[in-house]
């Protein structure tokens, strides 16, 4: 069979970090740092607040930005009397091209469970809208080595009743708990065992050929120092970054992380 050939990605996850202004100069920052064929190679994707999304995307559409972007979660429902919620037709609206589904602060600080991610992934696909579904153990159970039957069980409750064309269109990010904004980065081999295993699960359910087309990101203390090490591993095919993605030039420089491998 060919080489699959999936498009890196890299998503950086604001968090609840930079308001609107901080936003506008993150973007220009980010966009100047970047050439054309830097965001044709690799996929460069931003994912602000709710309260961001408007300006971001005046910015993106008004200078015509190859930046894409998009939200951090997305409520399961259509539409109607959900005070506080968003719906992903709003954040199509909007011009958002992806989401965040099942972000390990959520599933911890929220409570959210594999029925609801996977209510959301399916509300997200409704709509047009990419989810990027995460999935990653906690410290214990990394201790106990128990790291790839814990993901297996996340992402066939997170994907569940999803066809094989469904699934082509959406992104997984394993994101293990202990690694994220501790700085405790996992190794490359860490990384490529889980992400490995994620493909496996899914060629599992789904068939090699649909299990190739999917983007398996690692996130979890990417910085520029660390991503080409990570983007090595064959089953990883981009990063979602938290922290290092609120400074533009160093998200650039994950952007650009073809320059760290060729040195
Ligand atoms: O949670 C993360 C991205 O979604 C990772 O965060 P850090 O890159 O800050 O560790």
């Amino acid at each position: 069979m060919a080489t699959p050939t999936r498009r890196p990605l890299m998503a950086g996850n604001w968090k609840m970090n930079l308001n609107h202004r901080e936003a506008n100069l993150v973007i220009q920052k980010l966009a100047a740092s970047l050439n054309e064929k830097q965001l044709t190679d690799v996929e460069t994707v931003v994912l602000p607040p709710y309260t961001d999304l408007r300006t971001v995307q005046t910015l993106v559409d008004g200078d015509k930005l190859m930046i894409g972007y998009g939200a951090q979660d997305l409520s399961p429902h259509k539409g109607g009397a959900y005070t506080g919620e968003i719906s992903a037709a709003l954040l199509t609206a909007l011009g958002c091209t992806y989401v965040v589904v099942g972000h390990s602060e959520r599933r911890t600080y929220h409570n959210e469970d594999d029925a609801l991610v996977n209510a959301k992934v399916k509300a997200a696909l409704a709509n047009e809208l990419i989810p990027i579904v995460c999935v990653g153990e906690g410290l214990d159970i990394r201790e106990q080595e128990g790291q790839v039957a814990y993901v297996r069980d996340q992402l066939d409750g997170s994907l569940a009743g999803l066809t094989a064309e469904q699934l082509t269109k959406v992104v997984v990010a394993y994101e293990p708990v202990w690694a994220i904004g501790t700085g405790k980065t996992a190794t490359p081999e860490n990384a490529q065992e889980v992400c490995g295993a994620i493909r496996e699960r899914l060629a599992e359910v789904h068939g090699q050929e649909t299990a190739d087309q999917v983007r398996v990101l690692y996130g979890g203390s990417v910085k520029a120092a660390n991503i080409a090490a990570i983007m090595a591993q064959p089953d990883v095919d981009g990063a979602l970054v938290g922290g290092a993605s609120l400074d533009a030039e160093e998200f650039a420089q994950i952007c650009r992380f073809p320059e760290h491998i060729a040195r």
